[in-house]
């Protein structure tokens, strides 16, 4: 190449060896770094089990994955009933349509067993040499079993020795976040609560009020002890509703139970408030620790009266401890108040606090997990259509703590089907993003992945390259939701409607207990009736 060649002779075609050795040297270098690159590579991995996304803290997890696994089988069948029948269709050959399926049903075996389907990974093997087979039948025994309970009602009752009685069973409908040992931990607190204090403060999101109440509660809260013991609704987040809202909220309620409106906790930054006249976290949480100073006071007991506080993940439970025990003044600062924030299961143990001789304070709530399941005795607002949207329901009533949001997607799709129902509601939603308005279709929310993406821009929700981060996109959404940045609510039954409905066991309860605790003249009728409807931010 480089040499000299004498004239009239001609180049030669050999390779010189330095360029050989050039060539070689690269070629090794190449496979050294693609050997490197090939270790580093975790492509290998995709080959594993994708998790459907449940929490490990989920109860019946194990339920779950077995529904999502039928549905997965029955999906394939339906898969390999259609080729069959396009192949029986091209070669006319009807009367074999069968047999292709059956064949076509055991190509589609080997393929799996050789790892050649990424998305279904595990199949239900008979020799049983796969684990998840065994996995799976675990699985499906589990969900047997859960629906055995769920018939007989007793699984939340029978963490102690009462499992025969049905009365003291309400909650066997309920969910609980948790594999089945946590689950009984909460059950267990929640129990506590209840057993041990005289006056229950029920909280519920003012919100949502219908969605984050449990009539089994009420009604067993309302057997415990012979009827002794008081059951105060106590609305919270009243800063998160317009002033009419809550009103019809504190009349509709009120028809069963005494209501107080509580702003247990300020709003979190960039929350959109609204402005309720005199409605301040002290002056609500003074005027319901006044009401509960009366009530002891009037039972004129050698004991204290204890106070338990119960309600759903995250309506601010540990909020209305905290602003009752900010009232104690001195006592406050020898008590590690109870630990609140934004994340749903922050508390899981019970402690009680001596506010005077008159008044006891439990200062571990009691979680009553939502459900998502019809039943009989449990009528919630909201049924699933399936696994994923059962979850996506809990995801938004902020049951599922963040980090065990494996896909929180189908939230979004479920929050902006529901928000759809409100073309306000959406527009504001689409303010709180500066974006142009959206079209939703309200039957599928196919907007989702539109909507995502943008959100994504705006945020800088970006992955490499500027592709829109999606998942990240959703997760902004499902915390702007959870804090009252993006604004909806649901409106109280029409009054005129259900007027009746209340009987008069309930009205006599909700003004005799009333009196008991001097209710009459607090908030709620006047204030909502002169409240200024002013947005605050
Ligand atoms: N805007 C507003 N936010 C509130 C109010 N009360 C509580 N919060 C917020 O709601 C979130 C949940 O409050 P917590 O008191 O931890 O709720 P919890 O029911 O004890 O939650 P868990 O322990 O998960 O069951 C927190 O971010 C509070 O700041 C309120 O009156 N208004």
């Amino acid at each position: 190449m480089g040499g000299v060649n004498k004239p009239g002779k001609k180049a030669s075609k050999r390779t010189p060896t330095r360029l050989k050795n050039k060539i070689q040297k690269a070629s090794a270098a190449k496979q050294r770094k693609d050997r490197k690159a090939a270790k580093k590579n975790p492509e290998w991995v995709s080959k594993l089990k994708k998790d459907p996304g449940i929490p490990n803290m989920f109860p019946y997890k194990d339920r779950l994955l077995a529904q999502i696994e039928e549905d997965r089988v029955r999906r394939k069948e339906e898969q390999i009933q259609r080729r069959a029948a396009v192949k029986a269709t091209k070669t006319g050959e009807v009367a074999d349509a069968q047999n292709t399926a059956e064949n076509a049903m055991e190509e589609d075996d080997d393929s799996e067993l050789n790892g050649s389907d990424d998305e279904d990974m595990d199949d239900e093997a008979d020799d049983g040499a796969n684990p998840l087979a065994a996995l799976l039948a675990s699985a499906r025994k589990a969900a047997e079993k859960y629906e055995r309970e769920l018939q007989s009602g007793s699984d939340m009752d029978d963490d102690d020795d009462d499992e025969s009685d049905d009365e003291e069973a309400p909650m066997g409908v309920i969910e609980v976040p948790g594999g089945s040992s946590s689950r009984k931990a909460f059950d267990k607190v929640f129990k506590q609560v209840v057993d041990q204090a005289d006056v229950i403060l029920y909280v519920l999101d003012a919100r949502d009020p219908e969605g984050t109440r449990s009539r089994d509660v009420e009604r067993s809260v309302r057997r415990a002890a012979g009827g002794g013991k008081r059951l105060i609704l106590i609305l919270n987040k009243v800063d998160l509703v317009p002033p009419p809202v809550l009103h019809g909220w504190l009349a509709h309620l009120r028809r069963d139970f005494p209501t107080l409106p509580l702003r247990a906790s300020n709003p979190a930054p960039n929350a959109h408030t609204f402005n309720h006249r005199d409605m301040t976290v002290q002056s609500t949480s003074g005027a319901l620790f006044r009401a509960l100073k009366t009530f002891a006071a009037s039972r004129n007991l050698k004991r204290a009266i204890s106070v338990g506080v119960i309600g759903y993940p995250n309506v601010g439970k540990s909020s209305v401890i905290n602003s009752l025990m900010s009232r104690l003044g001195g006592n406050r600062h020898q008590h590690a108040a109870c630990p609140a924030g934004a994340e749903a299961g922050v508390t899981t143990s019970i402690r009680a606090v001596k506010i005077d001789s008159k008044l006891t304070l439990l200062d571990s709530p009691g979680i009553v997990f939502p459900s998502t399941v019809a039943s009989g005795s449990n009528t919630p607002t909201f049924v699933a259509k399936n696994a994923t949207e059962a979850h996506a329901h809990l995801i938004l009533m902020n049951a599922v703590p963040p980090k065990q949001i494996d896909d929180p997607i189908p939230a979004v799709t479920l929050l902006l089907k529901r928000l759809s129902a409100s073309p306000v509601l959406v527009e504001k939603m689409m303010k709180v993003y500066d974006l142009p308005p959206l079209l939703l279709n309200p039957e599928n929310g196919d907007a989702t992945m539109d909507f995502l993406v943008q959100v994504a821009r705006k945020r800088g929700r970006l992955g490499r390259g500027g592709v829109p981060n999606i998942n990240a996109a959703a997760m902004t959404v499902i915390t702007d939701w959870r804090d009252g940045r993006i604004q909806g609510w649901a409106d109280a039954p029409e009054p005129v409607a259900d007027c009746d409905k209340a009987g008069t066991d309930e009205k006599a309860i909700t003004t005799e207990w009333a009196k008991e605790f001097k209710l009459e003249g607090l908030w709620g009728d006047e204030s909502a009736a002169a409240v200024d409807d002013v947005e605050m931010q």
